[in-house]
C-alpha cells in the first residue's frame, strides 16, 4: 500500500473527503450535498446531525476506494466553511440548536446594540482580532443560542455544553467525545480570539457574552488534534498489518486551507476561492496589517508556534448565485451550463444583478441589503439573468481588490497574479471576465480542490510527509493562465453600472428599513 491523506472539506453547501498521495495528485473522492434551511429572511441553517452522518459517509467511501486503488491513507486533515457555529452537549455531542451558517444575519441588531451602545468598541475589538463586529463571526451566533435555547447560558455556566466552529464539532465526534479542539485559523473568525497573543481574549469574552468554558482549545493548524478510531473497519480491509487508527493532524478554516493548497506562502502572494461564497486573502507575512479598507485582518496559518498573517476580503454570494439562477429561478440545468448561456451574451448585455441575498460582505459591510437586478428589458432571458449573476461575482471581485490595492502596508498587488480556485473556477467564460475586469493575470492550478489539498498538506506536516513549507510550494502547477483583452472603456463602462447598482441597492435598504 502506497502512503496517502484523508482530507476532510466540509463546505457550505457538501461534505467531501479525498484521499490525495504524497504528491498531491487526487486518489479518491465522495462528496455529499446537503439541505440548506432558510427559516426566516436572513437566516442560514445546516442540520449537525446531516453534516456528521455525511462527513462520515463520504470518508467511508473515499478510503474505500483508495484502499481498492492501493492507498492507505495514515492521517486526516480537516478543512471547514468557518464561522458557522454549533453548541452541544458535552455528555450525548448532540446540538442543542441547529448550525448557524456564517451568512446568517439574525444578530445584525445584537451588534448594533453593540456598537451603539459603546462608541468605540469596533476599533478595540477590530484592534484585537483583526474583524469587524458582525453577524458573520461565530461569537453572536453563540450568544444567540445560549439566550434562545431554554436553560442553556446556566447548562453552559455548569461546562454541559461545548461550542465551536464545524472543525471543532467533528474533531469532538471524530474522537468520540475526547478532544474539544481548534486551529488558530478557525478561532481567528470568532470575533474573542486575539490574533497578536493567541488567547481567547477576557475583555471580548465578555463583551459578546461568552462563556469561557464552552471554548476549545486553539492549537497550530500542523498538530496533533486527537485520534480517529471510527474507521477501523473499513481501514482493515487493506490487510490485517494495516495501521487501523487515524490522527487527525491538520486543521484550518477552508479559506487558510486554499491559501496552502495553494503555496501562496510568500507575502505579497493571493488567492481567491470561488465556492458558495469568495474569499480573497493576501499572504501579509509574519507582520498582521491593519486595513483602512474594511477588510479583514486574519490569520493564514500557525505552524510550530510561528503565525503568517492575511488579508482577506469575503463576499458572501458567489457559486451561491450560481445555485439560485439553477435551483430557484430554474434558468439552469447545472451549474456548469452557465458558461454555455453567457456565451451567448455579448459585451452590450445591461444587466446588473446585485447578489445581496444575505447582505453584502467586504467593502461595504451592510447586512440589510437583499438582492437586485437592474436594466431588465423585454429582451432579457435567461442568458442574460445568468451572464449578469457570473459578471456579479467578478464586480464584487474588484471591489476587494480595488480595496486590497489601496491598503498602503499591504504588499504591492500591481504585477500581482491571482490564483484562482473553487467550484466557479471550473467555469473559463467567468476566469476570462474575471481577467478582463481586474486588468490581471489569472491563473488556475491543476487541482482545484484546494482546499482539501490544503488540509492534507498540514496533515502530512505534521506526519513528516513533507519536510517543509518549500518543498510543498513546488507541488503547485498551473492548469490555465487567463490574460485580459478587454479595452479600458469598456471596462470602466461595466464598473461604473456595478457602482450605480450597488449605490442604489443600498439606498432602497436604507429607505425601507
Ligand atoms: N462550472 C461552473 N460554473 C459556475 N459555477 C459553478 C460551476 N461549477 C460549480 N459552480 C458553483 O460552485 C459552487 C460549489 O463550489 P464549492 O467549491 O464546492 O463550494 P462550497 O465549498 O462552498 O460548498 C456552487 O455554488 C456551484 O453553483
Ligand atoms: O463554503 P465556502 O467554500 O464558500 O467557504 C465559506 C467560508 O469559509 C465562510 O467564511
Amino acid at each position: 500500500m502506497q502512503a496517502a491523506i484523508l482530507a476532510i472539506d466540509q463546505g457550505t453547501t457538501s461534505s467531501r473527503a479525498i484521499v490525495f498521495d504524497k504528491s498531491g495528485a487526487i486518489i479518491s473522492t465522495a462528496q455529499q450535498e446537503f439541505a440548506q434551511m432558510f427559516p426566516e429572511d436572513g437566516w442560514v441553517e445546516h442540520d449537525p446531525e446531516t453534516i456528521w452522518s455525511g462527513v462520515v459517509s463520504v470518508c467511508k467511501a473515499a478510503i474505500c476506494d483508495a484502499i481498492r486503488k492501493g492507498y492507505l491513507p495514515s492521517c486526516i486533515g480537516i478543512t471547514n466553511q468557518r464561522e458557522t457555529t454549533i453548541v452541544w452537549e458535552r455528555d450525548t455531542g448532540k446540538a442543542i440548536y441547529n448550525a448557524i451558517v456564517w451568512q446568517d444575519r439574525r444578530t445584525d441588531a445584537i451588534c448594533r446594540e453593540l456598537k451603539d451602545a459603546r462608541p468605540g468598541i469596533e476599533a478595540i475589538v477590530s484592534a484585537k482580532t483583526g474583524l469587524l463586529i458582525d453577524p458573520y463571526f461565530s461569537a453572536t451566533k453563540i450568544a444567540w443560542i445560549l439566550d434562545r435555547v431554554e436553560g442553556s447560558r446556566q447548562r453552559a455556566e455548569r461546562g454541559e455544553l461545548l461550542a465551536g466552529t464545524v472543525d471543532s464539532f467533528l474533531i469532538w465526534r471524530l474522537t468520540e467525545g475526547r478532544n474539544h479542539v481548534t486551529d488558530a485559523t478557525n478561532a481567528s473568525r470568532t470575533n474573542i480570539f486575539n490574533i497578536h497573543d493567541n488567547i481567547w481574549d477576557d475583555e471580548l469574552l465578555d463583551l459578546f457574552q461568552v462563556p469561557a468554558k464552552v471554548l476549545p482549545q486553539v492549537q497550530d493548524c500542523a498538530s496533533d488534534f486527537g485520534t480517529c478510531h471510527l474507521f477501523e473497519e473499513v481501514m482493515a480491509s487493506a490487510g490485517d498489518d494495516a495501521r487501523k487508527s487515524l490522527p487527525i493532524c491538520g486543521v484550518a478554516g477552508d479559506q487558510q486551507a486554499a491559501l496552502i493548497g495553494q503555496a501562496c506562502f510568500k507575502p505579497g502572494m493571493v488567492k481567491s476561492t470561488y465556492g458558495t461564497g469568495c474569499f480573497m486573502v493576501l499572504n501579509t507575512g509574519s507582520t498582521p496589517v491593519r486595513s483602512s479598507q474594511n477588510l479583514l485582518t486574519t490569520i493564514g496559518y500557525r505552524i510550530n508556534g510561528e503565525t503568517c498573517y492575511a488579508l482577506e476580503g469575503s463576499i458572501f454570494i458567489a457559486g451561491a448565485a450560481v445555485q439560485w439562477l439553477r435551483d430557484r429561478m430554474q434558468l439552469l440545468g447545472s451549474s456548469a451550463e452557465s458558461k454555455t448561456l453567457a456565451e451567448q451574451v455579448g459585451e452590450k448585455n445591461d444587466v446588473v444583478m446585485v447578489p445581496a441575498f444575505t447582505g453584502m460582505g467586504a467593502p461595504y459591510w451592510n447586512a440589510r441589503t437583499r438582492g437586485a437586478v437592474y436594466g431588465i428589458t423585454r429582451n432579457t432571458g435567461a442568458a442574460e439573468m445568468v451572464a449578469a449573476g457570473l459578471r456579479s461575482v467578478v464586480y464584487q471581485t474588484c471591489d476587494l481588490w480595488e480595496a486590497i490595492g489601496s491598503e498602503e502596508n499591504a504588499p504591492d498587488l500591481r504585477n500581482a497574479i491571482l490564483r484562482v480556485d473553487g467550484g466557479m473556477s471550473a467555469n473559463d467564460w467567468f476566469l476570462q471576465f474575471l481577467a478582463d475586469m481586474l486588468d490581471a493575470d489569472i491563473e488556475r492550478p491543476e487541482i482545484t480542490e484546494t482546499t482539501a489539498l490544503g488540509a492534507a498538506y498540514l496533515a502530512g506536516l505534521q506526519s513528516g510527509l513533507y519536510a517543509s513549507l518549500e518543498e510543498i510550494s513546488e507541488k503547485w502547477s498551473r492548469n490555465a493562465c487567463f490574460q485580459s483583452k478587454m479595452a479600458p472603456k469598456q471596462r470602466n463602462r461595466y464598473l461604473k453600472r456595478w457602482a450605480a447598482a450597488v449605490n442604489a441597492t443600498i439606498l432602497f435598504a436604507e429607505q425601507t428599513a
